[in-house]
Formats: C-alpha cells, structure tokens, sequence
C-alpha cells in the first residue's frame, strides 16, 4: 500500500519513516519547501535520536520520499495521514485551520477513494467535521472514510515509541477503513482497539491529561515533602512499586513543558466547558504547573536574597533531554522571571537553542558549560540531560562565585552536592 503523510514535522517524519521501515512506500508532504529540501538530501531538521539514519536508509532503498506537489501526491494515494500542527489559540482551544486546510485540499483534488486519517491531536467531533469540510470541497462525488488514529510518541523517544506502541488507536465507522487500517498496522506487537472516532479522539487527549495530572500530583506533594523533610523522590519509589498507581511520570521537577501536555490539557478544560462541564482538576494541574518553577524561584530568592546583578547559569532549555524543543519549556520561565529581576542569565544546552525572537534583558548563549557556570552566584538546573549528572561538580565549585545549585529535576545526588560544599535545593528533595 502507498501511503501520503500530510505535515512532515516530528510527528509526521517519525509516522513516515516508521512505515517505511515496515515495508510501505511512503511519501512525505509539507507546505515548507526548506524543510522537504533538507528531508530529500537526507538530513534530519530537528533533533530527535536515530531518525536521520533510518531516514537516510529509506531514501537509498526508494521506500519514502518527500514533496510539496500537494495535487499529484493527493491524488497518487489512497491512504493518507493528517499530521499536520493543532496549536493552542489564544483561548486554550486547539488551532484547527491546518487540518480545515488539508481537508479543502484532499477535498478539491481527489480523484477517487481516499481514507483520510487524523493522526494530529484533533478535538473530539473532528471526523466529522473533517468528512463536512472534505464534503464541501469536492468537486466530484468520490467515495471516503475519515478514521482517527493518534499517535502517542514522545519526542526524544519517538522511533523506539512509534515502532513499539503500547497500544494501536482505531477511530472508525468504517470496517473498510478499519480493516485498512488493521492492515498498516499489522506487524505491531501491542494491542489494537477498534472504537468508534470520537472515542479514539478522547482517548488521545484523556492520556496526556492524566499523565499530566500525575506530573502536577507529584509536584505538590513535593512542596509539602520540602516542609516535612521527606525525601520526594522515595514516596515516588514506594508508591510506584503499587501496579495499580506504577512507576512512571512520578518525577518531580519545574513542571511540564513540549508542545502536547500545556496544548492538551487547555483544550480539554476548553471543551468541558463548551459542554456545561468543569474539569476542576485539570484546572488545578494546570496551576500547579504554572506556579512549579516559581516555587524553586522563591527558594533560590531566600538564599541569594536578590537576583540583581548576580550570574545565573541555566543548564538545559530543552522541555526534556533528548530534543531540541523548547516549546513551553519550564527553562523559558525561569529565564524569563530571572532577568525581570535584573539577574545576567548564562544558558548551556547540549542541543537547544535560545530562540531567536528573545528580546529579553541580559541573556548569554554558552557554547560551554563551563562557560556559563564561570564566576556564577547559582546554578538552576532545567533539563535532566545525562551529561549534567557526569559533571565533576567538586571541580566547577571552585569556579563558581557561590556554590548554589537549584535542581530543577532533582538528578544530583544531594548528599554528594552538599559534601562537595554547595548549597543544593531540588524540589522535595533536599
Ligand atoms: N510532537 C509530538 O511529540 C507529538 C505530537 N502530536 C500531535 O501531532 C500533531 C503534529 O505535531 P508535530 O509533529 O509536533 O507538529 P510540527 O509543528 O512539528 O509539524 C507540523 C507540520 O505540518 C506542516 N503543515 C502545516 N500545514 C500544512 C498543510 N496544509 N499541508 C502540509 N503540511 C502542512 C508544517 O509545515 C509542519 O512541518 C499535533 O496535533 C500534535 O499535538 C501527537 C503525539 C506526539
Ligand atoms: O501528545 C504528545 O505530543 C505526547 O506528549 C507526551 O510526550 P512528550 O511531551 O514528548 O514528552 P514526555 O516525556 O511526556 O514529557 C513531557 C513533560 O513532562 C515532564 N515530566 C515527565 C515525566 C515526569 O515524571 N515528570 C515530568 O516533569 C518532562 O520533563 C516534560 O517537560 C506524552 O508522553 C506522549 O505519549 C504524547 O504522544
């Protein structure tokens, strides 16, 4: 089967190539030109571990290939994937005129069957309104099945995810499109649910929900475990042991970031509303997350008394380690409150860069860690990247000004900080 993957971003790309590897012919689509001209050379635009290898095998063995002929892939495929971008509005509602556009297209240049798939995170009642938009842009009367089918990677991970799903999501009133769908995916080692498209689309924004939820939980319970001198990272341990509650996203940090969990769960509360219904505890595991990275603020506030003038380094802008995306990133709100406070911000990244549309006070970029933690008044540490747990902290003591580390994601070894001499903070674990 040929398969059209509409919006080449990470979920796009990732979705492309993993078919490809499971032996489709797969082409890509994207309204950028420079992005489809980089995936064509081979050459990966963002940062995501193992994709460009398996992009660059696909390309050689012609099993996947990119463009932005958007009529002639169209109507070249019978299978297409909606992967395009669903944005937050301003009003916490997802964005859906790149999906609206994507359907207009496939609507105004089919040429025949077609099984349109949304793979985007789409509210629910998508379906429908994509099969209205598809309807209402037709120039014939071609035959078409509009399916749900969301993707629940994670970036960082998205290859080993995406080849290794916990689970396959069919949304579908179709058994034609089912059956399709049931064949794309049968190689896959994991359960597949069969349900009807609304159930599919709830499910998808259900998981990020509740994981969020288990992330804002763990967050303010830590703050209490602060007050108690109970170290939040054993609760995490001993109640993760319970099958029933599990291991993870029991981390406890600065908050949630990326471009799904913030965009999600407001979508969510926005669309109970719509509905008459209060998500009363989504809106609190929101502000918990707005006010997480505030919480280490104050504590670094107490020690240092004013942040004014004084050096702050920054480890880590990433909204996790292993991406280069700082969508929502919890680092960008600690930068952000430092340099209202007048402090001179230093940022390393392994991989991330600062945006380049900051117009923030004053704001280094250090293409060394050491560089930014040189004469620093503290470290705030915003991304849990492996390679800040291997730092020879007893060394970089002596080159800071005040050895004051603030861990944002609690992955130094307190006990080893404070015998190296710092002051060290996480968050319910000190
Ligand atoms: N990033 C992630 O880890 C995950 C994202 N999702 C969902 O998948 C969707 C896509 O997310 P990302 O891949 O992160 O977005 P992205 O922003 O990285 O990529 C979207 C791509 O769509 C392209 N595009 C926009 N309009 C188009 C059109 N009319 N025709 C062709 N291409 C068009 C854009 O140029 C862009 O390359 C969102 O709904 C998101 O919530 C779901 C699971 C994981
Ligand atoms: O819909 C999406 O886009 C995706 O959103 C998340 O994936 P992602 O945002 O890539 O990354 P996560 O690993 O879930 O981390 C999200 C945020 O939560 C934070 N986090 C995670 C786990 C934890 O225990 N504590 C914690 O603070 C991370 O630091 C990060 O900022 C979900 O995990 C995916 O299943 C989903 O497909």
């Amino acid at each position: 089967m040929n398969i059209l993957v509409i919006g080449t971003g990470y979920v796009g790309t990732t979705t492309a190539l993993v078919f490809a590897e499971l032996g489709w012919n797969v082409t890509g689509l994207d309204t950028d030109a420079q992005k489809i001209q980089q995936l064509e050379k081979g050459v990966l635009y963002f940062y995501e571990p193992g994709l460009e290898e398996l992009l660059k095998k696909h390309l050689s063995s012609g099993q996947i290939r990119f463009t932005t002929n958007k009529e002639k892939a169209i109507q070249d495929h019978e299978i297409i994937f909606i992967c395009v971008g669903t944005p937050s509005r301003p009003d916490g509602s997802a964005d859906m005129r790149y999906v609206k556009q994507v359907a207009e297209d496939i609507g105004q240049t089919m040429n025949g069957y077609k099984l349109v798939i949304t793979k985007s995170t789409v509210p629910v009642g998508t379906q429908e309104q994509v099969t209205l938009w598809i309807q209402a842009a037709q120039k014939g009367s071609y035959p078409f099945d509009v399916a749900s089918n969301p993707e629940f990677l994670r970036e960082g991970k998205a290859l080993t995810d995406a080849l290794n799903p916990d689970r396959v999501i069919i949304g579908s009133n179709s058994k034609k499109a089912a059956n399709l769908l049931q064949t794309l995916y049968q190689s896959a080692k994991c359960p597949v649910v069969v349900t009807t498209p609304r159930t599919a689309e709830l499910i998808k924004y259900a998981s990020n929900a509740f994981l969020a939820t288990k992330i804002s939980y763990m967050n303010e319970l830590a703050r209490l475990c602060d007050q108690l001198g109970v170290n939040i990272k054993e609760v995490a341990n001993g109640i993760g042991l319970d099958p029933r509650i599990g291991p993870s996203f029991l981390h406890a940090g600065i908050g949630y970031g990326g471009s799904c969990f913030p965009k999600d769960v407001s979508a969510l509360i926005l669309a109970a509303k719509q509905n008459n219904i209060e998500l009363s505890i989504l809106e609190k595991v929101v502000y918990v997350n707005q006010t997480q990275h505030l919480y280490l603020l104050e504590k670094a506030r107490e020690r240092l008394k004013s942040f004014a003038n004084k050096k702050i380094a920054v480890l880590g802008l990433a909204f996790k380690p292993d991406t280069d995306d700082i969508r929502e990133a919890p680092a960008l709100r600690i930068i952000e409150s430092l340099l209202k406070e007048q402090a001179n911000v230093y940022v390393y990244d392994p991989v991330a860069k600062l945006p380049a549309d900051l117009h923030y006070g004053s704001v280094t970029a250090s293409n060394e860690l050491e560089e930014a933690v040189k004469d620093a008044d503290a470290v705030f540490l915003c991304t849990e990247w492996p390679i800040f747990r291997n730092v020879d902290w007893a060394k970089m003591k002596s080159i800071m000004n005040q050895p004051n580390m603030f861990d944002g994601r609690n992955v130094l070894d307190s006990r080893e900080m404070n015998s190296n001499g710092y002051f060290y903070h996480g968050i319910g674990y000190e």
